[in-house]
Parts: C-alpha cells; sequence; structure tokens
C-alpha cells in the first residue's frame, strides 16, 4: 500500500474582492503519496497555484482559506498545517515543504550574490553551523544542480545568471534543507524549451538522490506525461479526475479530462488554450451549479445541472467526479 504523505481535505479558498467572493478552490480532496511526483493539471485560472499556496497557509488578503485539512505525516507524527500559528507554518515551509515557482527572478533577490542567497535559507533553519559552513554547503549544491564553475558562480548577482542558470539556483535553494516535499509551480514556464528539458531532468534526478516528494505543477501536458506518477485534473475550483499518469493517459474518464487530452495534437506542445472545449472557464464569484463544467459539457443531463457530483473510486484509485459514472 502507498504511504500518504499529505491528506488534503475539503480544501477550500474564497478571495473577498470588491466584485465579490471569488471561490477559487472549493472542497478539493486528495492524498499525495510518499515519494511520487503528484502532478496538478488544469486550464489557467482553475486554482492550481491556490491550491499549492494553501497547503502551507501561503494565502494572502483578500484571500481566506475558510475550510479543510492538511494532514503532513512529518517524521514526529501526523500534524494538521492548517491548525499551526504563523511561526509554526514557517518553521516547516522551506525547511520539511520547499517551494519553486514559476520566475526565477521573483524567487532570488537582486541585492545578493547567489551563494548567500542558498547559505541564508540553512542559516534561518539551523541545518547549519554558522555561516562558513553555509558556504561551503551552497558550493556542494551549485556542483549538484549542474552549475558550470561554481567556484566562481557563487559570488554571482543573479543578474549575472541566465534564466536557466537562475532556475538551477532556486531549486539548489529549495533542497537545501533536504525537504520531504518539494512543490514546483510551471518551475519551468518562463524557460526556452531546450533548458525546459534540462530542468525536468535535474528535478527527477535530484528527486531520485533526495528521495523528496514532488508536487508538480503545469499546464502542460507533455511535462505531465514525462514527469508525473498520479495525476489530479482541476476545474473551475474543483478536482475533476484523480489516477496514475496511465489512467489518466489510457483512459480519461472526465468529460474534461477527454477534451483536454484531445486538445493537445502532440504530447510535447504547450496547452495555453483549449480548443477542443467550447466555452470558457467559468467565472468564479458565480459559478455554474451542479456539476461546474455542465455548460461546456457535451454529455450533460439534468443532473448535472441540479447536483455537485462528487468525487467517486471507478476502479483502482482512479477517481472521477461525475455523473455519468
Ligand atoms: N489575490 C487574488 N484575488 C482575487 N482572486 C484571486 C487571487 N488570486 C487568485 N485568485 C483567483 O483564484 C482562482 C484560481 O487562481 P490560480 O492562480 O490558483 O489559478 P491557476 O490554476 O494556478 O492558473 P494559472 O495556470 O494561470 O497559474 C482564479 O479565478 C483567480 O482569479
Ligand atoms: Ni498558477
Amino acid at each position: 500500500m502507498p504511504e500518504p504523505i499529505l491528506e488534503v481535505r475539503d480544501l477550500t479558498v474564497h478571495f473577498y474582492t470588491y466584485a465579490g467572493v471569488v471561490k477559487a478552490i472549493e472542497s478539493v480532496s486528495f492524498d499525495v503519496y510518499k515519494g511520487e511526483t503528484f502532478a496538478l493539471v488544469g486550464e489557467t485560472g482553475c486554482g492550481k497555484s491556490v491550491t499549492s499556496r494553501a497547503l502551507t497557509q501561503l494565502i494572502e488578503s483578500p484571500g481566506r482559506i475558510v475550510k479543510g485539512s492538511v494532514i503532513y505525516h512529518s517524521d514526529n507524527g501526523p500534524i494538521d498545517l492548517l491548525k499551526l500559528n504563523e511561526e509554526e507554518i514557517r518553521e516547516i515551509r522551506g525547511k520539511d515543504i520547499a517551494y519553486i515557482f514559476q520566475d526565477p527572478h521573483a524567487s532570488l533577490d537582486p541585492l545578493y550574490n547567489v551563494g548567500y542567497q542558498i547559505a541564508e535559507a540553512m542559516v534561518v533553519h539551523n541545518t547549519v553551523k554558522d555561516w562558513k559552513d553555509g558556504f561551503k554547503k551552497a558550493l556542494d549544491i551549485l556542483k549538484r544542480v549542474l552549475i558550470p564553475d561554481p567556484e566562481s558562480r557563487i559570488k554571482n548577482y543573479p543578474h549575472e545568471m541566465s534564466g536557466g542558470m537562475k532556475q538551477r539556483v532556486v531549486i539548489g535553494t529549495g533542497l537545501t534543507n533536504n525537504p520531504k516535499i518539494l512543490i514546483a509551480d510551471e518551475p519551468t514556464t518562463a524557460l526556452d524549451v531546450t533548458v525546459q528539458a534540462q530542468i525536468l531532468e535535474l528535478m527527477n534526478k535530484l528527486k531520485r538522490e533526495y528521495n523528496t516528494t514532488v508536487i508538480l505543477i503545469t499546464h502542460n501536458m507533455g511535462v505531465v506525461a514525462e514527469m508525473a506518477d498520479r495525476i489530479a485534473v482541476m476545474y473551475a475550483g474543483k478536482i475533476a479526475e484523480i489516477g496514475t499518469a496511465k489512467q489518466i493517459f489510457k483512459n480519461p474518464l472526465h468529460p474534461y479530462t477527454q477534451g483536454l487530452l484531445r486538445a493537445v495534437p502532440n504530447p510535447m506542445t504547450k496547452i495555453e488554450r483549449l480548443e477542443a472545449i467550447p466555452g470558457t472557464v467559468p467565472n468564479l464569484i458565480k459559478p455554474p451549479g451542479g456539476c461546474r463544467f455542465h455548460p461546456r459539457c457535451p454529455f450533460a443531463k439534468e443532473i448535472c445541472k441540479q447536483k455537485v457530483p462528487e468525487l467517486k473510486e471507478v476502479e483502482d484509485g482512479h477517481f472521477v467526479a461525475c455523473h455519468l459514472y
């Protein structure tokens, strides 16, 4: 039996804006197993980033986590991450659970050299003895993420590095404290295609070396096919389907997942727009009643307008939220 490292239940986040309450994610539930790469996929605005940030309470005003629990199975036993106070969650974030965001420019401080920034991540979490030790480890990390000429690169400021090299530094910084879970939100979207492939390969290598669990957020099905063990498909703030990569690619059940896969003629093409699925993503201030996908669904029945479909297990480990099943 796979062992869960995270159990997310009923996670709900709302943004209280002037235009109204944006119901960004609604009753999102899933498990992430130890050592796997778990991908969250779906069109822009479906709630991938909000979900991944909410896992460690990284939701800023006007957003609020209104409901849910996130049980993290730490070395010291299970903890509900949503019940921790500011200081406790900050201790977990960056140490047990690290994030890599899309834009390496935004993740690095232009005022400090990269060696300092990597060392700092370890110093603040007391995982090194002192700054000297921190710089020594920072050099190891630059080697691990395959930065050429690390002895001189360690003194570089971010603007002296290419985008791909900066993302390597960000990944290195994320891995400094040997996190149990690495959350990567579109880690390669800002990079050119050849650099993307190198970064993905690097993430796979590091994952094997450190035995890290990875939560990968992307709208690129090619990346998903390459990296994911299991996949959760999100639509308009809800989970539509969860399964192994094989189940999702070979036997997609949800009409939305089917549309998503049809929209990628070649798995290496990026999905920017879904031409195969007519209509657009609904407004999350007033989402459609019943199944949120029903206005775009070719198989919608009366019940789909009335009743929210529950996520149910249709075959072993394969869950779908759809009235057709
Ligand atoms: N600060 C905010 N204020 C208001 N609404 C927000 C805010 N942040 C996110 N949202 C809303 O929450 C919903 C989910 O956004 P989220 O960023 O999670 O989407 P996503 O799936 O990550 O999309 P993308 O692929 O474009 O990154 C969207 O409708 C978005 O408009
Ligand atoms: Ni996002």
